[in-house]
């Protein structure tokens, strides 16, 4: 089994928002969407599933195109937190709706999650806090039975504990290799807790995919202290610096050889010292450009 992305391409506002996009998504995986705002996450996750057509490229199930297959979409789900045209309905109403939509749905599972989460099925979705829609899109998600799910920003407006209670149903929902969840989230520190590898777009592309296991024991990040004020040249060609505060470095290199290892310590540093990488280094490495923070002050 297996989700197929294949030169996926969708320009909005005559922007190439997304720009041919390949990657290949199998049940057991929760894959994480990163990227900054405005980058396309919820179009890639629009076009996946059917809401915009693509310009170019396809989405292939077990590699079966959907577009032409339209049964095919009850592989896939994506309940999209802006979707205002259900929101006059209520709970039980959209799940009768979901039950037409996706024959395998799981009404059981559906009744158990919202009893669990103390949610009002009888209540019009308009009168539902922002965090209990949040909560109820993630229950119909995962009652769908569907193989492939899609959250956009799911623990988003969410409660510490129903965010926790949350990633543990999404850990136990991948468990047994059925199913794929892939995320977009801000919520770095907390999506690097469950998922397992991470897709991060940039100016319509996909700048990395990394399996985090792998890319933790690759890279490395380092603080390290210069006797000069200039940053020697080689932390630029080989790593991405997080910050600069006075003569102390931070710095994300991503691929740690013993050679820059070597090279590294040919530069001098009167102090080193390696510091915890996290997702959100990753990011703040790859994507905050020169003018977010005056990283050269
Ligand atoms: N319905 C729309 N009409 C016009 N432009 C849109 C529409 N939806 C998205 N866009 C534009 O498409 C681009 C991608 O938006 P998108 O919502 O996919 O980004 P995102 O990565 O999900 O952002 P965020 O992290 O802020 O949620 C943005 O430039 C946005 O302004």
């Amino acid at each position: 089994m297996s989700l197929n992305i294949v030169n996926l391409s969708k320009q909005i506002n005559q922007q190439a928002t997304l720009a041919a996009l390949n990657f290949e998504i199998q049940p057991g995986q929760i894959v994480g969407i990163i990227g900054r705002n405005g980058v396309g996450k919820t179009t890639l996750f629009r076009t996946i599933n059917g809401q915009y057509l693509p310009d170019d490229g396809q989405v292939l199930v077990d590699g079966q195109v959907v577009v032409t297959q339209p049964e095919l979409r009850q592989q896939l789900s994506f309940v999209d937190p802006q979707a205002t045209f259900f929101k006059t309905a209520t709970a039980k109403q959209i799940a009768w709706f979901y039950q037409a939509t996706y024959p395998k749905f799981d009404q059981a599972k559906f009744d158990r999650l919202m009893t669990r989460y103390q949610l009002p099925v009888d209540r019009k979705l308009r009168h539902f806090s922002k965090g209990m829609f949040g909560l109820f899109t993630i229950i119909l998600s995962v009652s769908t039975a569907a193989p492939y799910l899609f959250l956009d920003e799911p623990l988003d407006g969410l409660d510490v504990i129903i965010r926790k209670n949350v990633l543990s149903i999404l850990i136990d929902e991948v468990a047994n290799g059925n199913r794929a969840i892939m995320i977009a989230s801000h919520n770095l520190s907390e999506l690097e807790g469950i998922i397992d590898r991470a897709i991060m777009l940039k100016d319509g592309h996909i700048i990395h995919d990394y399996q985090l296991e792998t890319m933790r024991a690759q890279a490395r990040k380092l603080q390290l202290v210069y006797r000069e004020k200039q940053i020697p040249a080689l932390l630029r060609e080989h790593g991405r610096i997080v910050s600069v505060s006075g003569r102390v470095i931070v710095v994300v290199f991503e691929d740690f050889t013993p050679a820059l290892q070597a090279a590294l310590a040919a530069t001098e540093p009167v102090f080193q010292e390696a510091l915890p990488l996290s997702l959100t280094d990753l990011f703040m490495a790859n994507l905050t450009d020169e003018h977010d923070y005056d990283l050269l002050s």
